[in-house]
């Protein structure tokens, strides 16, 4: 039989605040958990909490996931850690010593090691065998489903903090994602050195945009939302952290594959980079599907040959992403020396191209809805990737493309479906 222990709310506060011996265990298992991409935080300075903020009031990093936050944006008493992961360090402790039950104004902890979560809403157990909660796509904490926001992707604190947080009109948008950007983004002018003869086999279009703000708004907000949740920031350019590549690293000689833009592709491309820069997208949006989370579709008819989207993400060298667990990788420049082959990790900085979703190649009827496909090209001598629609796509369709495409199969899609 677990120990019963009986305490005041008061102290159950207290035992997530001042257990040392399993903050330390948690310490150190974030730490190890990040290691890798520790070096890649320390050049992002945004508030880990606020996330749009670049103020110079102080702030600290936090001892968990070694991201900085403001200290101004945390609780007085938790300044160690930031409320991320404050509530997986609650979390954490209930999983390896408690169990929790209220009664009246009394807790009763169960002293034992248990599956079970407390919902990170109300603080009351969970039993996870029943089907009466649910983990929130954002913090991935469990709640009960009264407690769940059922409207939403999202718990009812992350989709409060969502509110509180995002731009609620149109026009604020483009200000909102410069707050974004990283110094390692590469944002070059997209120039036309050489007339290109040879005319690209694909030809690219400017998509349609849709009519009114206030479509526009909820198509960008969406999108936002999105990445807000995922903790990425809105980047419509490749980035290139010092530690993982370098913009020389892309060079579009290595491989002979890569075409040239041509005149006409070039110009449609740049027409749309105007707008994809500030956020907002042709008629597509990003929604939400309990099988597969964020998925990107379409709010118009999409015309065959549209540009969708520049694939956009931190650039890596295959040693650099070996061990990653990120579910988006694309190759981006193929290397006659494997090492330096180049892949975009959407992991930190990305835009709407990795909410698409993927298909399994080996199944006809999965090929068969393919609407995406990628155009990989030279522009001012890099490599870059586009996204365009392949077929005419209705409203309201998903988007679908195949990620394994280039044969590698570095993209593993066993058990997917089409939703
Ligand atoms: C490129 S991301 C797509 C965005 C992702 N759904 C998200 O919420 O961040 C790829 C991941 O989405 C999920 N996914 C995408 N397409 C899927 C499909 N057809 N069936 C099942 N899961 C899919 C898988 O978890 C995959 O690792």
């Amino acid at each position: 039989m677990p120990k019963k222990i009986i305490c005041t709310l008061d102290q159950y506060a207290n035992i997530f605040r001042h257990c040392e011996l399993t903050y330390k265990q948690f310490k150190k298992l974030i730490h190890k958990k990040n290691k890798r991409s520790l070096n890649q935080q320390v050049f992002s300075f945004r508030c880990k909490v606020c996330m749009n903020h670049r103020d110079t009031s102080p702030h600290r990093r936090c001892n968990g996931c070694q991201d900085l936050f403001h200290l101004k944006c945390v609780d007085e008493e938790s300044k160690q850690l930031c409320s991320k992961c404050q509530v997986q360090l609650q979390n954490m402790l209930l999983k390896l010593q408690y169990i929790t039950q209220v009664e009246g104004d009394t807790l009763i902890v169960h002293e034992c090691k248990s599956s079970n979560s407390i919902c990170s809403v109300c603080y009351i157990l969970c039993d996870e065998n029943q089907n009466q909660s649910k983990i929130c796509y954002r913090c991935n904490l469990r709640q009960h489903v009264q407690c769940y926001n059922s409207q939403n992707e999202f718990c009812s604190v992350c989709d409060q903090y969502l509110k509180d947080n995002l731009p609620y009109q149109f026009d604020t948008i483009p200000n909102y994602i410069q707050l974004w950007k990283s110094e390692y983004t590469c944002q070059d002018d997209l120039i036309m050195i050489d007339k290109i003869k040879k005319q690209n086999r694909v030809r690219l279009y400017l998509p349609k945009y849709s009519d009114t703000k206030e479509q526009q708004f909820q198509e960008s907000y969406s999108l936002i939302k999105a990445l807000c949740a995922k903790s990425i920031y809105f980047s419509d350019d490749l980035t290139y952290f010092p530690e993982d590549s370098k913009p020389e690293d892309n060079n579009a000689k290595y491989e002979r594959k890569l075409e040239d833009l041509d005149e006409d592709n070039l110009k449609s491309f740049l027409q749309f980079k105007e707008f994809s820069r500030l956020g907002i997208t042709p008629q597509l949006m990003v929604d939400f599907h309990i099988k597969t989370g964020f998925i990107a579709k379409s709010t118009g008819f999409i015309k065959k040959g549209s540009i969708l989207a520049e694939y956009c993400g931190e650039v890596k060298k295959w040693k650099n992403i070996i061990f990653d667990q990120n579910d988006s990788i694309m190759e981006l420049l193929s290397h006659p020396n494997p090492k330096k082959t180049l892949y975009v990790v959407p992991e930190k900085y990305s835009n709407i191209a990795r909410f698409v979703c993927g298909i399994d190649n080996k199944i006809k009827e999965q090929v068969e809805i393919i609407n995406v496909k990628c155009l990989r090209v030279a522009i001012n001598k890099q490599a870059r990737i586009i996204m365009y629609a392949c077929k005419d796509i209705q409203p309201n369709e998903i988007l679908y493309y195949d990620y394994n495409s280039g044969g590698k199969y570095l993209y593993p899609t066993e058990g997917y479906q089409i939703l």
